[in-house]
């Protein structure tokens, strides 16, 4: 793909944060829950109240996004205030993404996906409608549009539309392209029920199961991908647009969701690709140095929508109960932070690498050459074939057959490459296949109108947020007070606001810290963890692994970028010259049929016993010497070694438990944890000195 010029770099542009509110569901009605959620559509403000608040101040928390919807809002309705506008930049050829994010059963897949009734379609059909109705009214242009549907289950990426043969798939950074699935099947699409088809094919496959919360839960993460070629018939300059619709397994706490077994596995999985994804968010947020896309394939794969050259949405599900004030929280507080990502979409456009390209290319060539055999330009003539029929030698008899067989063969030929053709013509689209449709001027009048009123919705959003900033300020200079003490209460009411305000912010850093805290502690737990584990091994190495071998290894070792992980390399064997055993015996026994009829070739001596290349041994086991082990080791080991006299066998004592650094004393805490940093401050040098070593 070519890189973009300067001139398609667009400034840089924020995530949109969108917020929606479920209705209550008969188990919340059944239990009597209270709704503490309000929503404040023209403000775009949410406003939760705490049901165990303490404090005035813990009563309510508020929280700004770019819009936010209700449980009366119509699938149609966000469609067409949020989506719609940026399909019509994918139109245009930038990259975009819609992601729905939230706590499970809040209603991403509802969202995303919608119910089978056209009017509740979600954004992914919506969407489909949204581009063909695009295609079929554009002229001047041919198009290639191709889906891809993938999940990522417990880490696996798994391709929606081809499960049969779909292992897990790997992930590749290819330059100028990102973050690509490899073998990820992609369908070719002509019309907007191809899509439909496509995705509710992919939904059959798709892994879901029941969990308290949600009879139909999604437990994986679901990337609709839409890639649309649009090329100008003249110029032939390609354009490409980029569409993820991704609808992401739903957070949750094991309590609730009474995960176990499997389900509780799911669940870990899922939670840490989301806490992960949280990383991310968080990361670019700070504007930090390091962004952590590697930690899990959904930061990998939504690279691009997330910091990255896309226009990206994130729709954020809430519940509107009471028994789910903690989760909607982490929810909003979530979302807020994401509204300070921003973004670097980039229109791709002259792309030379695209495969609408290759396919007009292909169509050209088969025209050609259908027309060239059809002219007689292949093998065989029909005119020399008349010509042979009107000679009627004996010999030549045999020649005319020949030339018939050719002849037939040659029309074969033609027939499939003009079948190819057919196929190859049909997976392209022409634009404007309804352009005298009367209708169809009235639909770019709508489709333009539905475009003008999302922006002015928009812009009031923002106008009334900005208002409602500056009334603050702006009041009191407009104020015309009678008396003293007018201005005195009006001063005071001012106080009591301003004061209850930094009272709510003062809540708000005091909750941020206790999270913070939290992530602290449990980070400081993991690494504690994986020192021990790490000077564990170093233990094992230095005591139990000779150096040779050890050196060999580290020289072997090298960092592979699309694993993302150490790999030991193919080690060369040719300078070892040792002699293959050879057989013993003179002959080996063969019975008399398989002598007669010459199957068995008798083996002689002489020959190897082997008949296979294997790689031979560095050393031989008579080469071994006993390593060095430390005195610590040797003691615990004598320890633990008993000889049962009665059975005349050994026995090795269990070891007790290992005790855990957070139970030991302070003192003997900080030495271990001193010593464990050290040995991960060894073991990042290494890895730094390693990756920095140029691959031979
Ligand atoms: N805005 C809404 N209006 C009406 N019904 C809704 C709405 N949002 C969600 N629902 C209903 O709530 C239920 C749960 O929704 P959904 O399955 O979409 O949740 P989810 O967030 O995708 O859950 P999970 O993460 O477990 O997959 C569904 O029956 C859905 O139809």
């Amino acid at each position: 793909m070519s890189t973009p010029s300067r001139e398609s770099l667009s400034q840089n542009e924020a995530v949109q944060v969108i917020v929606r509110c479920r209705p209550m569901n008969s188990q919340e009605k059944q239990a009597d829950c209270n709704r503490v959620v309000n929503v404040y559509s023209n403000r775009g403000v949410i406003e939760v109240e705490n049901p165990k608040a303490r404090s005035e101040n813990e009563r309510k928390k508020i929280f700004t996004y770019d819009a936010v919807y209700d449980w009366n809002a119509s699938q149609q309705c966000l469609y067409d205030e949020t989506v719609r506008p940026l399909v019509s930049s994918v139109l245009e050829g930038y990259n975009g993404c819609v992601f729905a994010y939230g706590q499970t059963g809040t209603g991403k897949t509802y969202t995303m996906e919608g119910l089978d009734c056209e009017e509740q379609w979600g954004v992914i059909p919506r969407a489909f409608q949204q581009i063909w109705t695009h295609i079929n009214r554009t002229t001047g242009l041919e198009f290639l549009v191709t889906v891809r549907y993938l999940e990522i289950y417990m880490e696996d990426i798994r391709d929606l539309l081809k499960i049969k043969n779909s292992k897990s798939l790997e992930l590749r950074e290819i330059t100028g392209k990102g973050v690509c699935v490899t073998h990820l099947h992609s369908q070719t699409c002509q019309s907007a029920d191809d899509m439909l088809r496509a995705m509710r094919v992919g939904n059959k496959n798709r892994t879901s199961g029941a969990t308290n919360m949600n009879e139909h839960s999604s437990r994986s993460h679901a990337i609709f991908q839409i890639v649309i070629e649009m090329a100008e018939l003249h110029s032939k300059k390609v354009k490409v647009g980029k569409l993820n619709l991704v609808d992401l397994a739903g957070s949750e706490r094991q309590s609730k969701t009474g995960a176990t077994g499997e389900r509780f596995k799911e669940a870990t999985k899922i939670n840490k690709a989301l806490s992960s994804l949280g990383n991310v968010i968080y990361a670019l947020a700070e504007n930090s140095q390091h962004i952590p896309y590697r930690d899990s394939k959904l930061t990998r794969l939504l690279q691009d929508s997330l910091g990255g050259n896309s226009k990206t949405i994130m729709i954020a599900n809430i519940g509107p109960a009471n028994c789910n004030y903690e989760e909607t929280i982490i929810t909003l507080r979530y979302a807020y932070r994401a509204k300070s990502i921003k973004n670097q979409p980039i229109k791709n456009e002259d792309i030379k690498d695209a495969k609408l390209l290759a396919l007009q290319e292909e169509i050209e060539r088969l025209k050609r050459l259908i027309e060239m055999k059809s002219n007689g330009g292949g093998e065989v003539d029909d005119s020399e074939v008349v010509l042979e029929e009107s000679e009627t030698s004996d010999d030549e008899d045999s020649k005319k057959d020949e030339s018939k067989k050719k002849l037939e063969l040659g029309k074969m030929e033609v027939d499939e490459l003009a079948k190819k053709l057919e196929t190859l013509e049909k997976q392209m689209v022409h634009g404007g296949k309804n352009i005298v449709d009367s209708v169809n001027e009235n639909e770019v009048r709508l489709e333009q109108q539905k475009l003008e009123i999302a922006a002015r919705k928009k812009r009031e959003i923002e106008m009334q947020q900005k208002i409602e900033l500056e009334e603050e300020t702006c009041i009191e200079l407009k104020q015309v007070f009678a008396s003293l003490q007018q201005q005195v209460d009006f001063k005071k009411d001012k106080l009591k606001r301003l004061y209850a305000k930094l009272q709510s912010i003062r809540q708000e850093i005091k909750d941020n810290h206790k999270i913070y805290m939290n992530d602290r502690r449990e980070i400081e737990e993991a690494n504690d963890e994986a020192s021990m584990q790490l000077r564990q091994r170093f233990l094992i190495i230095d005591n139990f692994v000779p150096p040779e071998e050890r050196s060999r290894l580290i020289n072997l070792a090298q960092f592979d970028e699309d694993k993302d992980n150490w790999v030991l390399k193919k080690e060369k064997i040719d300078a070892i010259t040792m002699e293959r055993p050879l057989g013993h015996c003179y002959r080996r026994p063969i019975s008399e049929y398989a002598i007669t009829t010459g199957q068995v070739v008798p083996k002689y001596r002489g020959e190897n016993v082997l008949d296979l290349k294997l790689d031979m041994p560095l050393r031989i086991t008579q080469d071994y010497v006993s390593p060095n082990i430390c005195p610590q080791i040797k003691a615990t080991v004598t320890n633990m070694i008993l000889h049962d006299v009665e059975n005349n066998v050994i026995v090795v004592k269990a070891l007790p438990h290992t005790v855990s650094a957070r139970n030991t004393s302070k003192l003997e805490h900080e030495g271990k944890y001193k010593q464990a940093t050290k040995f991960v401050i060894d073991m990042q040098n290494y890895r730094t000195k390693k990756s920095s070593e140029p691959v031979h």
